[in-house]
């Protein structure tokens, strides 16, 4: 997300497409997880922070929140504890004035656990991430938007092979 208006990048192509209809603002924090976004989230959106109600607010974590605790205690997140983050990111921009009907969730894309490994390679690990756990959390993703009323936009199986 950090990355997504990088040339090429996703939310460059985003805020293209969307050119004079709406601005497109970037908040992402690379290697966050949802433990860490949630404390500083009202630092990020707050009360009034855009100058007209948004058109939509996206919600995109469980890359690594995902990674495997005995590879990556760092940035893994529990399951259930994702869960909860995820619902309490949501109950925050509903406080301050962002409805349901305009957040979008979205679940962590697939992993390419070859090309994964070489960079864990490159940076001396091991392979701390499986596609089949990011899987897990994807679908944790899509219940808490059901759960709490929210548009899901299921990358995981939208990007599989
Ligand atoms: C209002 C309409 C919204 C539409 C949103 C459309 C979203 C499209 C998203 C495409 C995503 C492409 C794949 C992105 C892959 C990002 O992977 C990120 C993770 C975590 O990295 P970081 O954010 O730097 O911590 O990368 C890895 C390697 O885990």
């Amino acid at each position: 997300m950090d990355f997504s208006f990088q040339q090429g990048g996703w939310g460059a192509s985003l805020a293209d497409k969307l050119v004079r209809k709406c601005d497109v603002l970037n908040r992402g924090f690379s290697g966050y997880n949802t433990r860490w976004a949630r404390v500083i989230l009202p630092r990020l959106i707050g009360k009034g922070s855009g100058r007209d109600s948004p058109a939509a607010v996206t919600i995109f974590f469980g890359a690594n929140d995902s990674a495997l605790k005995e590879e990556n205690p760092r940035q893994h997140v529990p399951l259930a504890e994702y869960e909860a983050n995820l619902k309490s990111m949501v109950q925050y921009l509903r406080s301050v004035d962002v409805p349901a009907a305009r957040l979008i969730l979205i679940t962590p894309p697939p992993l390419c656990e070859a090309a994964w490994e070489q960079e864990c390679l490159q940076q001396g690990c091991k392979l701390n991430r499986l596609n089949l756990v990011v899987g897990e959390y994807a679908r944790a993703c899509l219940q808490v938007a059901q759960d709490c009323g929210t548009d899901a936009l299921d990358l995981w199986t939208l990007m599989q092979k």
